[in-house]
């Protein structure tokens, strides 16, 4: 164990905000690491679930005909706390009885010094305006969710966002990664980012105001948005009580011999690289409901690729590494694994195979499950229209337009051979 994982004073506690099929995987992973080091972490996690009425389905081995269970529609929580699985959203797969599900928010959130975030993009802002000023004020966050940040102001990656809205330092965690092969424990790898300010050196660095005490640290982020505004973010020292959160601590949470960890510096990286391939993801999709073949799909990633590097060199060039891209299992790695059998690959091929517009297939067959990529291509686009830049990024562009109905799938090649 690194010198820094000695068992200190206090113990992290650490929530999951969210329960979908990632947020439940995540979870899953995070609980068998807080049992294994509870001398680190307290072993019990807790798991904010948006609540909903379910019925266990009659093929789950958790049917009953006579468990008070399944007597009509029950809380998902309580589903999950009895039968320790999420039946919704990860059926199948057993959780760790240290993982308690939490239908309130603020009772989750209470305390926690590791806060991870993985639900859909869409909800982030209402569950940051929800535990604002509910957390504790050196709380450290991990972004697993895939998506960018579009408003007027321009464009933010969500650990920027959940960073700037609650006051914390926040990184990211994105790789190739599909939520059921990992819940299985088949092998895969993971990138995590992770690069607060030190807030422990003396001098204070070029983003912290000289005159921070250290227990009231002021710290810019680096990423201007597109109008070159920085937003100021009074961060807290981790008290000395708690074993330090860093790279070697990051990786004690959520390494596991099924799910293995690197830790990098690059969060606009390691984020992008998740957020922008689920739109190349959508085109794939469309090109393998066309029949045309695996060489298509692989021009499409080529030409995505390309793009999703362009694109993180031109709005996040101050901080992102273009060798995360290629060298880490967000990037190309994850572009691979979801344009072969991604939900939004899936989708789309669907899409194209039934007829049916891309939204019907993914409230027909996702089952409360939300797909990242259409809303992701609507929000770059408003931010390259924005910019007068959707030329120079002719594939995302393209995806656009395709979803809004402007241009057919078949007209593709040449539109992104520009
Ligand atoms: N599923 C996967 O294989 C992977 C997903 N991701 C990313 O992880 C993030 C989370 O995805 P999943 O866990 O798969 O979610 P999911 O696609 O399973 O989404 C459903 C979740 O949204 C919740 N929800 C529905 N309405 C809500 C509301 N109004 N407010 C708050 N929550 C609401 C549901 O309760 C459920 O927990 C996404 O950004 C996704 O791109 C990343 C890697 C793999
Ligand atoms: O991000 C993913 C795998 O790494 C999953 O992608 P989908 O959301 O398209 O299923």
């Amino acid at each position: 164990m690194a010198a820094s994982l000695q068992p200190n004073q206090r113990k992290h506690k650490v929530t999951v905000v969210g329960s979908g099929n990632w947020g439940t995987a995540i979870a899953k992973i995070v609980s068998e690491n807080t049992a294994k080091h509870n001398t680190i972490f307290e072993e019990k996690v807790e798991m904010w679930v948006f609540e909903e009425k379910i019925e266990i389905p009659k093929e789950s081995p958790h049917y009953n005909p006579t468990s008070p269970l399944c007597q009509g529609p029950q809380n998902l929580t309580e589903v999950i706390n009895k039968t320790n699985e999420n039946v919704k959203y990860l059926p199948g797969i057993a959780l760790p009885k240290n993982l308690h599900a939490n239908p309130s928010l603020e009772d989750a959130v209470r305390d926690s010094t590791i806060l991870v975030f993985n639900l859909p993009h869409q909800f982030i802002h209402k569950i940051c305006d929800q535990i604002k000023g509910k957390i504790v004020p050196y709380a450290r966050g991990i972004s697993c969710i895939k998506g960018v940040d579009v408003n007027e102001e321009g464009i933010h990656l969500f650990s920027e966002t959940i960073g700037r809205r609650l006051g914390i330092y926040c990184g990211a965690l994105s790789g190739a990664n599909i939520a059921n092969e990992v819940a299985r424990e088949k092998w895969c790898e993971t990138s995590i980012a992770y690069d607060p300010p030190h807030l422990d050196s003396k001098e204070p660095s070029p983003q912290q105001s000289p005159n921070a005490s250290s227990t009231d640290v002021v710290i810019q982020f680096e990423h201007k948005d597109t109008s070159g505004k920085l937003s100021d973010v009074k961060l807290r020292p981790v008290p000395s009580e708690y074993p330090p959160v860093d790279h070697a601590l990051l990786k004690v949470l959520f390494h596991r011999p099924y799910f293995h960890v690197r830790v990098v510096n690059d969060v606009a990286g390691v984020s992008l690289g998740g957020a922008l391939k689920n739109i190349v993801a959508l085109a794939a999709g469309w090109v393998d409901g066309m029949g045309w073949g695996d060489n298509a799909k692989a021009a499409i990633m080529r030409v995505g690729l390309l793009e999703m590097v362009k694109f993180g060199e031109r709005f996040f060039g101050a901080t992102i590494d273009r060798q995360t891209f290629t060298d880490e299992s967000t990037g190309v790695a994850d572009l691979i694994t979801s344009c072969s059998s991604g939900r939004n690959f899936r989708s789309a091929k669907h899409s194209v195979e039934k007829r049916l517009p891309i939204d019907e297939i993914e409230r027909t067959e996702l089952n409360g499950q939300k797909l990242q990529g259409t809303s992701t291509a609507v929000d770059v686009n408003k931010f390259l229209k924005k910019q007068g830049l959707e030329n120079e990024f002719p594939l995302f562009t393209s995806v656009y337009r395709i979803l809004t109905g402007t241009m057919s799938v078949e007209s593709l090649p040449s539109q992104i051979e520009q």
